[in-house]
């Protein structure tokens, strides 16, 4: 099976403090990975790398048939979205902006629309509206939508530069149930379109049935890596998260109770 991602020996250490310790993984064509780690484990500085915004301080990152420090980067760049929950700067940026636009400016992966926009933009747009069940909001501003809805226009938006993988960070952070689950259904238009999924997230039922692998990190190591079923044990996920936990599966997905008072720091 073709590699999307692979990390080899990849090693970050900031200020002389190792954030990031011999990190080895592999992502393959067809599968879509939850990452999941304490705050401070390490998954931002992860993701940074695979997206090209970071460099790591030793090891071989290859995305995409690419191998970091022999590519041209924003053009690998261009193939990996990036939506998360820091919604501050989109609602500044497009506060006035009707949601065609902020859709279609994802094109460039740009704040405004600064180049032409073709007929087919525009009816990808569209349809792309049509699939995220938003459509019936066109021609609102942006700033208008409910989070949910601004969630659905954001991944609508990364969609349009056709990336090979979508990088989405605790994106249902702050929604509400209904939404939440609007949101994680949508991720299937992402993967019906080829896109694979990395998914940061503190909130184990959001991993979906579609999705197929899991990373677990602590204190910047890898734990565990597999399928998803193999990696979100009750064992794991304990020593994951330093304190016992009980993981039920439940219509696919898997819920994490934690067993009794956990220590204060
Ligand atoms: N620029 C930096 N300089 C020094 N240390 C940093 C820097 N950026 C991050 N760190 C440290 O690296 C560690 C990992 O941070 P990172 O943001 O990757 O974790 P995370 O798993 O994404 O956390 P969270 O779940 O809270 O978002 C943290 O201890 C953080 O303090």
């Amino acid at each position: 099976m073709e590699t999307i991602a692979r990390f080899q020996n990849v090693a970050v250490t900031l200020q002389g403090r190792p954030i990031l310790k011999n990190i080895q993984f592999e992502m393959k064509r067809g599968q879509q990975w939850a990452l999941i780690g304490l705050n401070g484990s390490g998954k931002t500085t992860l993701l940074n790398i695979l997206a090209a915004y970071q460099f790591p301080s030793n090891g071989t990152v290859e995305v995409l048939g690419e191998t970091f420090g022999k590519t041209y980067i924003p053009d690998l760049r261009k193939k990996i979205g990036f939506v998360s929950n820091a919604l501050e700067r989109f609602s500044d940026y497009y506060r006035n902006d009707s949601i065609e636009r902020v859709i279609l400016s994802g094109k460039h992966s740009s704040f405004g629309i600064y180049e032409e926009i073709t007929k087919e933009d525009e009816a990808e747009a569209i349809q792309l509206l049509k699939q995220f069940r938003i459509a019936q909001y066109a021609g609102k501003k942006f700033h208008e939508l409910s989070e949910g809805e601004k969630r659905r226009v954001l991944i609508a938006r990364s969609l349009m530069s056709h990336p090979d993988i979508l990088i989405l960070d605790e994106p249902c952070s702050g929604l509400d149930i209904l939404a939440r689950e609007q949101f994680l259904q949508s991720l299937e238009v992402v993967i019906a379109r080829g896109c694979h999924i990395i998914y940061v997230t503190h909130h184990i039922e959001e991993v979906m049935p579609h999705m197929t692998h899991a990373v677990l990190l602590k204190e910047g190591e890898i734990i565990a890596q597999g399928e998803k079923k193999e990696v979100l044990t009750a064992k794991r996920l304990s020593e994951t998260f330093n304190t016992p936990v009980s993981v039920t599966w439940h219509a696919e997905r898997p819920y994490v109770t934690v067993n009794g008072p956990v220590q204060l720091p």
